[in-house]
């Protein structure tokens, strides 16, 4: 089956250039530029037309937690609803965090995961393993891991002391072994001891409220958490270290610093992070803010968190935007925290709004075309070993492919996303821009305002070692 894509804008990391994209099979078999395919008498069995709309490469968010335990209960997309959602949204892949809990064996914890995602994806989908318990069996795991399971990145946390929580010597430790195998350790960096702390004695004092959450978060933690972590990764041997969802000015400012001394140092952001604020949303009255309970937490509006993570991604201090889409419905999930904000489930539902959300830069004037498909798409592809066969419309990559129209505009909503979720942390944003048709491994999963894909199409994948080293 052969498709060609006319009229269209390719975007990449190299510029923006009107090309026509020919796909045969899964693949993408070759770029022309404009007229020179019909000129050629390439025949295609199916034609799109992008005429006066984007072509870029699908959408890789590299950090989801479809169906994870956590906070008493799961979250609530699961691997189907979820890929699904995200299809909808212009992702074609996403990285999933397989869970080890302390004193349990790390394959069992892969296994597990493998057993919730096979043959429920509607698109590609591969692990990190989050290893919350370091011990020399685990150390051992990271290894096999990398070299035959095609996971090789690995999730640590200086946060929720008593869940995933590890020291610094165990962090340490890990940090060495990475150094050894070439895996990239991602780090939830918040320093945790000290937030329960802050948490107790806010409850102590009766406040009980969701905005508590943030408060007893504050961003200095995170700052610290982050030097503490780039420390230990020079003395393990110059690990390489990816920050996960980096919310706080402090912890980018050390990302800048280790950046500007060559250091293999790298953060993401969410779109959370970039958007919403403590007083906004998780302060709403009432319990209204457990919607945005989330970790880190959001920052405060008159801060310089949002406007300090808009410029890193320009200067890629901040590489990577996924979102952490963890999501917990309000009713019987988010409720279980009532009266007390530490048992809230912590967790955002976005994956279905992360391309969408991240051109409002570009619409705004505050990104190139360019960092907008490499922060969603070529930069996490290259970050996590999966570039060139994602992350680029080029030959002979994957066909996964997003027709954006920078003309349309849509409204997000609960009453028109996909996820699971009983509501939206994006209620009544107003987006401009629209995900047109999406192309997952050739086959045409989202057009005409219709899903036709399916659960079981997305493929598991082995990823390779980092490859955004410098
Ligand atoms: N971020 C969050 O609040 N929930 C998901 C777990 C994590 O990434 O720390
Ligand atoms: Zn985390
Ligand atoms: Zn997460």
């Amino acid at each position: 089956m052969k498709t060609l894509i006319t009229g269209g804008t390719v975007v990449g990391p190299l510029g923006a250039t009107p090309t026509d994209v020919l796909v045969d099979g899964e693949t993408i078999a070759a770029l022309y530029a404009p007229g020179v395919a019909s000129a050629s008498g390439v025949v295609a069995d199916k034609v799109l037309d992008a005429t006066g709309k984007y072509v870029i490469p699908g959408g890789v968010d590299v950090h989801t937690h479809m169906q994870l335990p956590f906070g008493g209960t799961f979250a609530s997309d699961t691997f189907e609803t979820g890929t699904i959602a995200a299809a909808w949204g212009g992702t074609t892949t996403i990285i999933d965090f397989a869970v080890q809990r302390a004193g349990e064996v790390v394959q069992d914890g892969l296994a597990a995961w493998h057993a919730k995602a096979d043959g429920n994806c509607a698109i590609d989908y591969g692990f990190h393993m989050i290893v919350g318990g370091v011990d020399d069996d685990a150390l051992k795991a990271m290894d096999y891991l990398v070299e035959h399971e095609g996971i090789t990145s690995f999730k640590l946390f200086m946060a929720y002391p008593g869940v995933f929580y590890s020291d610094d010597g165990q962090i340490l430790r890990a940090m060495q072994k990475a150094s050894d195998n070439g895996a990239l350790i991602m780090m939830h960096a918040e320093n945790g001891i000290a937030i329960d702390v802050l948490a107790a004695q806010a409850l102590a004092r009766g406040q009980t409220d969701p905005v508590y959450h943030g408060v007893t978060r504050p961003s200095a933690l995170e700052g610290e958490a982050t030097h503490r972590a780039t420390v230990l990764a020079q003395v393990a041997g110059n690990t390489p270290l990816y920050f996960v969802h980096m919310s706080a000015s402090e912890a980018l400012g050390v990302v800048s610093a280790a950046r500007s001394a060559g250091r293999n140092v790298f953060a993401e952001t969410c779109p959370q992070y970039l958007y919403l604020t403590l007083e906004d949303q998780l302060g709403a009255p009432g319990f209204e803010g457990a919607k945005w309970v989330a970790s880190p937490p959001l920052r405060p509006r008159d801060e310089p968190h949002r406007d300090d993570l808009w410029r890193g991604l320009r200067t890629d201090d901040l590489a990577v935007v996924s979102t952490d889409h963890c999501p917990f419905c309000f009713k019987d999930q988010k409720e279980l925290g009532r009266g007390d904000f530490t048992k809230i489930p912590n967790g955002i539902g976005t994956v279905e709004h992360r391309v969408d959300l991240v051109y409002q830069g570009v619409a705004s004037g505050r990104l190139s075309l360019q960092r907008w498909v490499e922060t969603v798409s070529t930069t996490p592809a290259r970050m996590f070993g999966l570039y060139p066969r994602k992350g680029i419309v080029a030959p002979g990559s994957d066909a996964d492919i997003v027709i954006y129209d920078p003309n349309a505009t849509t409204t997000i909503g609960v009453a028109t996303h996909h996820m699971n979720l009983d509501h939206s942390a994006w209620e009544g944003f107003e987006i401009a821009g629209k995900v047109d048709t999406v192309l997952s491994r050739g086959t045409v999963v989202v057009a005409d305002g219709a899903f036709h894909g399916r659960a079981g199409h997305g493929q598991y994948l082995r990823r390779g070692l980092t490859q955004y080293l410098r």
